[in-house]
This record gives C-alpha cells, structure tokens and sequence, in this order.
C-alpha cells in the first residue's frame, strides 16, 4: 500500500490496527460504565455519526476512526467495554489515554456504579498509571430528561470530586454534541502529549530506537510514537470475549470489513 492509498482507508474501521499510520498522533478511549447506559451508542454515534438501538450486551469491541481535529490527523481508538470488564481491568487501564465513565441520567444505580468505575480508575493513577490521562464523567440520554433520576448538579459535584471532566449528553440526538465531547478530550488528551514531548525532546537516531530506547520508561501513551509495532497497537483481548469474535485481530488482512460485528442496527439520526 502506498502513501496516497493510505489516505482513502475508509475513516471509520472496526477494530483496525493501524500500522499504515504510525506517523500520526494516536489516542486510545475506553469507554466504561454499567450495562445499558450507551456506551456502544455513543461509540457508534462518534464514528458513524448514527445511533443504534440493539445490541449485545456480552460484546466488547474495538473501534478506529482517523479524526481531522484543528487540521490534524488524529487516530482515535475506542474500546466501547461489555460490563464484565471489572473482572479485568489491567487491559484497558494499561491501554487507555483517557476514560470514559457513562452513565445514564435515568438511572441512579448505573451513577453509582460510575463512581466504582471512577474509584477504579483513580486506583490505577496511584498505582503508577498516568495522572495527566482525562478521566471524562458522561451522563448520557439527556433526551429522556422527563425520566431524569441523577440531576446535572449531582453529576457536577461528582465529577469535580474525582477531578474529571464532566459533560451530559445523548447518543439518541445531535451527533455535533457528541463529536464536541470527544473532541474537547482528544485536544486535552494531545496537549498532554504534546507537552511531554517539548519537555523531553528525543534525539535517538531510528535504527538505535529499538534497541535503545526503554519503552516503558515513557508515558503509556507515547509508547506507539516511538516504535511502530503492529502488534503493540492492538488492544489487549478480553477473556470474556467469545472465540469467534475476532473481527478487530482481522481487519488487516480484510480492509472489506464488516461494519459492526455486534449485531446493531442503525438509524440515521
Ligand atoms: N433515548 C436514548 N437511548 C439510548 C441512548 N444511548 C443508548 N440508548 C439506548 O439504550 C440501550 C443500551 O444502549 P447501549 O449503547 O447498548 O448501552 P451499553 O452501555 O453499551 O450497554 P452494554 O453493552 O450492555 O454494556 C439501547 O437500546 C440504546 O439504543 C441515549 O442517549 N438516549
């Protein structure tokens, strides 16, 4: 594949890895929160700008998009997790750049169960995860506001305890909405890398890099900037995922994808 057929890969590929990109800046998602809050509606509003209405709930599946943010190509990852995930939280804590923890205005359990998501992933900045990574409160399905359970100054107050970006929000309506969020969190998330790499500019000559360079004496996120290693580019698999759900390891050797492997079904919004 050349540099200019790089370019036409379609904008949106389920679970891509992304070695034909490596130049680029790159920024990994986890979206976490209780079952049915619209984690999956959300992702699927980002990168088709379409909301979907079924799903499986037992899926997790990784999602790519090359976003244009400022005039810059940016390589969004999103891992829209399955409510299992708690069971093994190393995977994507390890991965991510930022978190997402949703939950739904309509339901009061699914805010509680955000503040264990919270309480995890603040565990995991004192544990030598990286402090500077955003952790990003959402409370989604403001359209239902008639059924409204967690009130906006409730989410606020939580969000500011665990100094995370809060933001309400609905997958069923605007996709600009939705895309400001995401795009407030990449530019939060870019500043942040772009300020470690003023900070410590890297003179290593490339053919020294791999041998030389201790990868992870880095931050996480800045790992895959150093060294272009398909491999290191895919997310970690989850052991709860089912065996023929392999759709994301595959997607470079079939660029004809399918679109979503969760059996959604999509309206245009
Ligand atoms: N009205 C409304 N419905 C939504 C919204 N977001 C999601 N839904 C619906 O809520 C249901 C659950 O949404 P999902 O996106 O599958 O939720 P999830 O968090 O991914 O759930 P799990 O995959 O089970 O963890 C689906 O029927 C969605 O269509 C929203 O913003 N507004």
């Amino acid at each position: 594949m050349n540099a200019a057929t790089e370019r036409k890969t379609p904008s949106f590929l389920l679970g891509a890895t992304t070695t034909q990109f490596t130049s680029l800046p790159e920024v990994n998602i986890v979206l976490l929160g209780a079952l049915g809050v619209g984690k999956s509606a959300l992702t699927v509003k980002y990168i088709t700008k379409r909301f979907i209405s079924e799903y499986d709930p037992d899926l997790e599946d990784t999602y790519c998009k090359i976003e244009v943010l400022d005039q810059q190509e940016v390589i969004v990852r999103l891992m829209d997790t399955c409510y299992k995930e708690r069971r093994e939280p190393d995977r994507y804590l390890k991965w991510a750049d930022s978190f997402f923890v949703v939950y739904s205005i309509t339901s009061r359990p699914t805010f509680e169960y955000a503040q264990k998501y919270l309480d995890l992933v603040i565990q995991n900045h004192r544990n030598g995860g990286n402090p500077e990574c955003p952790l990003v409160l959402i409370g989604n399905k403001v359209d239902l506001e008639r059924y409204r359970q967690v009130s906006k100054l409730e989410g606020a107050t939580c969000a500011e305890k665990y100094d995370a970006v809060f933001f309400e929000t609905t997958a069923a309506e605007d996709y600009d909405e939705v895309e400001e969020v995401f795009h407030k969190v990449l530019r939060l998330v870019l500043q942040d890398q772009s300020r470690f790499l003023s900070l410590k500019p890297l003179y290593i000559a490339e053919d020294k890099m791999a041998s030389n360079l201790n990868r992870n004496s880095l931050p996480r996120n800045l790992r895959s900037h150093i060294i272009a290693s398909s491999n290191s580019k895919l997310p970690p698999v989850s052991k709860d995922r089912k065996p023929d759900e392999k759709s994301f390891l595959l997607m470079d050797r079939n660029p004809k994808f399918k679109l979503f492997n969760k059996g959604f079904r999509i309206f245009q919004s």
